[in-house]
Formats: C-alpha cells, sequence, structure tokens
C-alpha cells in the first residue's frame, strides 16, 4: 500500500495517544505533524509525556496543511473543535478523518455537499469499534420487530458531550426502521427534571457519567413478556483504532462525506 502522509489532532489525549502509537505501528502510515492547542513550533519529543519522535507541533491548523500538505486528518479533539478542524481540511484538500461528535444533520449534509463540491472524502466516526458499530446495527434490526427500546449510554466522567453521538446515532438509526412513538404510561410524570432521561421521537436516552468507565451503551428493547438488551463495551482506547485504520484507508477512495462506519463496514 502506499505511503498515506497524516496529521493528527489532539495528539495528548486520551485518543489521540493512542492513534500516534497506530501510526508509528502502521507501516504505511507517516505521521508528519501534530495539532495540539499549545507548543507550537516544538517537536513531540520536547512535550512531556510524549514519544520522542522528531514530529512538528502545530497550534494553526491551516499553516500545518500548507507547509505538510498531508493526505489524512485525524481529529480526537472536542466536539467544537472538530467542526472547525474538517471545515479548514476540506478547505485545503486534507481528508479529514473525524472522531468527534455533535454534528447535527444540517452540518452534516452542509459539510457533504462542500466534500462532493471539492471532490474528496471524509469521515465523520461517532464510534471507531467495530463492536460499537455491529450494536448498531443489531439494533436497528431488533427495532423492526420491538419498538419499544431505550437506551442508556456510560462513559468516563471526562466526557464533555451528552448524550454520547453514538446514543445519538443509534436512536437516528432506530428512527429509520420504526415511527415516532410516545413510550411509557400515557400520563406519566417526571417528578425529578430528567428522571425519563432525554426523548428522540419517543425513545429514552439516559447518560451516566463516573470515573472508572470507557464507554457503553446498552440498547433495551420491552415487548409483552419480554425483553432484549444489545450490549457494547469498549473497555480500553485501543478497541477504537482498528476503526481508525480502516477510515484513514478508506476515507482515500471517497469522494463524499460519510457519517458512521456502518456505511463502510457493511
Ligand atoms: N469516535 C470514537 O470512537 C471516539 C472514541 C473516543 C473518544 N471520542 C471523542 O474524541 C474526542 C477526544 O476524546 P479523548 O478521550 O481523547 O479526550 P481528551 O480530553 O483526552 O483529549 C482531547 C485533546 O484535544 C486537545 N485539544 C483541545 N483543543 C484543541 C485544539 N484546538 N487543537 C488541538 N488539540 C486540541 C486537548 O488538549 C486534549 O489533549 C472527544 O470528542 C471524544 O468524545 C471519539
Ligand atoms: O470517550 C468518548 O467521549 C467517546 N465518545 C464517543 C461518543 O460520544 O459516542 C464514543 C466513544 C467514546
Amino acid at each position: 500500500m502506499n505511503e498515506i502522509k497524516l496529521v493528527i489532532a489532539g495528539p495528548r489525549g486520551n485518543m489521540g495517544r493512542e492513534a500516534v502509537t497506530l501510526t508509528q505501528e502502521t507501516e504505511h502510515f507517516s505521521l508528519v505533524a501534530v495539532i495540539d492547542s499549545k507548543h507550537d513550533g516544538k517537536w513531540l519529543s520536547e512535550v512531556d509525556g510524549m514519544p520522542e519522535l522528531d514530529i512538528p507541533v502545530y497550534t494553526d491548523i491551516k499553516q500545518c496543511f500548507t507547509e505538510q500538505k498531508p493526505d489524512v486528518l485525524i481529529d480526537l479533539t472536542s466536539p467544537e473543535i472538530g467542526k472547525i478542524h474538517l471545515e479548514a481540511a476540506l478547505d485545503h484538500g486534507v481528508r479529514p478523518v473525524i472522531g468527534t461528535t455533535g454534528f447535527t444533520q444540517e452540518e452534516i449534509d452542509r459539510l457533504r455537499t462542500k466534500a462532493e463540491d471539492k471532490g474528496i472524502g471524509a469521515i465523520i466516526a461517532p464510534n471507531f469499534a467495530i463492536g460499537a458499530i455491529l450494536m448498531m446495527k443489531f439494533a436497528q434490526t431488533a427495532a423492526r420487530y420491538m419498538p419499544d427500546v431505550e437506551i442508556l449510554e456510560m462513559h468516563h466522567d471526562r466526557k464533555l458531550d451528552a448524550p454520547s453521538g453514538t446514543a445519538h446515532k443509534t436512536a437516528q438509526l432506530i428512527s429509520e426502521v420504526r415511527e415516532a412513538k410516545k413510550q411509557g404510561h400515557e400520563n406519566e410524570t417526571e417528578d425529578l427534571q430528567g428522571a425519563r432521561g432525554a426523548d428522540m421521537e419517543g425513545m429514552r436516552i439516559h447518560s451516566i457519567r463516573l470515573p472508572g468507565l470507557v464507554a457503553h451503551q446498552e440498547v433495551i428493547f420491552g415487548g409483552p413478556g419480554q425483553t432484549l438488551t444489545i450490549r457494547h463495551d469498549s473497555i480500553n482506547r485501543a478497541s477504537f483504532m482498528p476503526g481508525v485504520r480502516l477510515s484513514v484507508e478508506t476515507v482515500l477512495s471517497l469522494d463524499t462525506l460519510v457519517y458512521g462506519l456502518e456505511h463502510i463496514i457493511e
């Protein structure tokens, strides 16, 4: 396979560190620069706790793209910054692989049009773990037969966004196969605000944040006399790296924006 020149945004984070390791362990991946919120002009090796790599650190993504001309950007920063970086990548003809969440459908549609106008691929992946993609696919299938469903997502307590991108995507996939439906008792009340969770087309989404967790989700279906629970657990961030690698390799041959790895692992 040809060498792929990569830039990682957020290299000091939990995911960014794993991604830096991935680039070092993958023969055809060449990490040419990283984008950090500080340490501009340093080498990665000069940043506390980072590996001994002579890779330049930039704080200005545009400067980075102009000087390094990477093929692919991997963004693992925050929902707010991920959006800005995706747009900057498209503007510079760099193919973005975005791991951050929080994109609205309108934003996705607009960015897809932009990617298509430029004729380059882009991937937004709310969850890179293959098991999580399967959980979502299985949940979509189950919802055709058991439309009463609640989603329980559980993450570490450093997570900024709620509900998780995965829960949101799961609800969206389920809504493609089931009619909107109010669940629970028609006269139910919330004596404590939020007790019934968020409401998406009648599906309830509950977000748990605790130290010790990484990323977990249960999709619980209920029908007369039975329940079905589909559960996925990421027990460490290495679980996301095969999906990151697949995304980088796939985005090169796309000419549109793909939202969700379920479109890639058919
Ligand atoms: N898609 C997935 O499978 C998946 C998996 C895990 C996490 N995530 C998402 O990825 C993101 C990162 O997760 P994490 O656990 O590594 O978080 P983290 O807080 O450990 O790391 C985020 C890093 O981004 C850096 N950063 C912030 N602003 C920046 C900027 N302007 N430029 C460059 N770097 C900047 C921070 O300094 C930090 O080092 C989150 O949005 C999270 O929800 C996605
Ligand atoms: O750690 C996080 O933050 C994660 N976010 C993703 C989400 O919002 O769905 C899933 C993987 C971990």
